[in-house]
């Protein structure tokens, strides 16, 4: 993680609601001075700011490489992976693919009409429960994870040179929270604030099997990957180079 000034003006800290692992959930003045860490760094939730949390780790290597293989069928069909042409004319360097519903700049639609005209994939089961399970992680029990109801995901892939601008994910009727997920090669994911696309921002650098959960006070802070790394993604997920990220959302439409 790099910067400093995060929309909330503190450092990062871990989530107040406790740490599984002993290591991040100490009332204050309890942890200043932790043991030495030997071995892995502790991962535990990492608020970046109010309602913004960071669950480094959080999905195995097995379950990144699941989600790997479902995305591969997903992107050939029924609605392929492709980049999506902005209203502008400019195209996005990232290829995308939707589940439940699609999405086009800027509104969800039931059937894909900027690709095929196809109705998309239906989001299965298992992974909304992963997105009920991720808030859980990241808000904690008190915050609405089992009442959580993703009815659509965003498939994005990045090779080398893809980006992503600073922008809000505001096409949602939901206030509910997005639960974003990656696999591959690591990036930096630039975090900021609700009223302007500029600083402040926190870099967070996310890598594969990363959860970031960005709800309440946060869920319209701008955000964007200005950068990924090449070469970084490890073994066993099904992804040797490029990164993958799935975002799952409430729309809060209906039909
Ligand atoms: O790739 C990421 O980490 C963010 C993706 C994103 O912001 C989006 O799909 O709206
Ligand atoms: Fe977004």
């Amino acid at each position: 993680m790099s910067a400093a000034a995060g929309p909330g003006g503190g450092a990062p800290r871990p989530g107040g609601w406790g740490g599984t692992d002993g290591s991040g959930g100490a009332p204050d003045g309890e942890g200043l001075f932790p043991l030495p860490v030997s071995g892995p760094v502790p991962r535990v939730p990492v608020e970046i700011a109010p309602g913004a949390v960071h669950v480094p780790g959080w999905l195995t290597v097995e379950r990144q490489r699941r989600l790997v293989d479902a995305c591969r069928g997903w992107a050939r069909g029924p609605v392929p992976m492709r980049h999506t042409v902005l209203p502008g004319g400019g195209v996005m360097s990232v290829r995308t693919v939707c589940l439940g519903w699609h999405w086009q700049p800027y509104r969800y639609s039931r059937t894909a009409d900027d690709v095929n005209g196809a109705r998309p994939a239906p989001l299965p089961g298992w992974l909304a429960g992963w997105g009920r399970a991720a808030v859980l992680a990241a808000h904690g029990p008190d915050g609405g994870g089992s009442a959580y109801a993703p009815d659509t995901a965003l498939i994005n892939f990045y090779d080398d040179g893809a980006r992503m601008g600073m922008h809000q994910d505001r096409e949602e009727r939901s206030a509910a929270p997005v639960v974003s997920l990656s696999v591959g090669d690591r990036c930096v994911f630039r975090f900021g604030n609700t009223r302007t696309r500029g600083r402040p921002y926190l870099d967070v650098e996310l890598a594969s099997g990363d959860l970031f959960v960005f709800g309440g006070p946060s869920r319209a802070a701008y955000h964007g990957v200005p950068k990924v790394y090449p070469g970084t993604a490890v073994p066993g997920t099904g992804i040797r180079s490029g990164r993958l990220n799935l975002t799952l959302r409430e729309t809060g439409l209906s039909g």
